[in-house]
């Protein structure tokens, strides 16, 4: 797969998203209060905290799917105003989700594609003829495909619908879908969730090498505290919507208020 595209005039370890006092509430639930921290670009950013702490919310919000209140996301430079989630995804932001979100009676391939839709240039017309250009876009679109298809490692199961699929083989689909947007930031809620360890190992391989290989910018979030220290660059902790902690884990690990927020500790 080509590396995925280095435009936009952002040099690795530049800021490649600033999060600037965010506020985002549910009538009265304050879900992120006066949240703000950046991802440099080639980075592996987790963001952790107890359940509730506004995790996922930050998340819909840096990929446009909530809108907050207060405070701005600037994406490659351009701070948007309301921007929605396909817009995210044309910036080359994409998700995967807590819970896999994938068309369960397709095939792992057919998923994979329709994670191209957004690259597609020829309109619906043309891709019926299948004809001249738009034969050519196919081409090039299974080939992206296929090369993450092995990459991923799961060309045995690429006719297989999804929906037949252990979890753990899900969840990398899905990771393959995401990747097919060739995104610049790739942003992953719990990937390991649910998974055993050996799933688990795999997820992390995977999700390294994307970073290395790729140079894809990834946040995610994550339970597993190992997983989180030895995947990280770089750690942001929420607790209660506010960010307590902010810096590489072995920093993160050793702050008291991070301590006291994981054992339950009321301050
Ligand atoms: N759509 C919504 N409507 C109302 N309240 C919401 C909504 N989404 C989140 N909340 C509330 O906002 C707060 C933060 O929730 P969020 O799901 O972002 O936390 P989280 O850190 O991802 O939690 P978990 O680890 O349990 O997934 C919680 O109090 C939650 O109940």
């Amino acid at each position: 797969m080509r590396a995925p595209d280095m435009n936009a005039g952002v040099a690795a370890g530049d800021v490649l998203l600033a999060v600037e006092n965010v506020s985002l509430r549910f009538g009265g639930v304050k879900a992120i209060t006066d949240v703000s921290f950046d991802i440099r670009k080639g980075e592996i950013r987790a963001i952790i905290g107890p359940n509730g702490a506004g995790k996922t919310s930050m998340l819909n919000v840096i990929n446009g799917f909530y809108h907050p209140q207060e405070g701005r996301i600037t994406f490659k430079g351009k701070t948007r105003s309301r921007m929605r989630p396909h817009e995210a995804a044309r910036q080359g932001i994409a998700r995967t989700f807590q819970n896999v979100a994938l068309f369960k009676g397709m095939t792992t391939l057919d998923n994979i594609m329709a994670g191209r839709t957004l690259k597609m240039k020829r309109g619906f017309f043309w891709q019926m003829l299948r004809h001249g250009p738009a034969l050519a876009e196919e081409i090039e679109h299974r080939r992206v495909v296929e090369e993450i298809i092995d990459f991923l490692e799961i060309e045995a199961i690429r006719k297989v619908p999804v929906g037949r699929l252990p979890y753990g083989l899900q969840k990398r689909v899905e990771l393959g879908r995401a990747l097919a947007m060739e995104p610049d930031l790739l942003l992953l809620d719990e990937p390991m969730a649910g998974m055993n360890l050996e799933e688990k190992e795999d997820m992390c391989r995977f999700i390294l090498d994307v970073n290395s290989q790729f140079g894809t910018t990834i946040a995610l979030i994550e339970h597993d505290m190992g997983v989180v220290m030895d995947l990280s660059d770089r750690v942001v902790v929420l607790e209660y919507g506010r960010k307590i902690a902010d810096g590489v884990p072995d920093e993160v690990k050793k702050n008291q208020a991070v301590i006291d927020a994981y054992l339950g500790v009321p301050h």
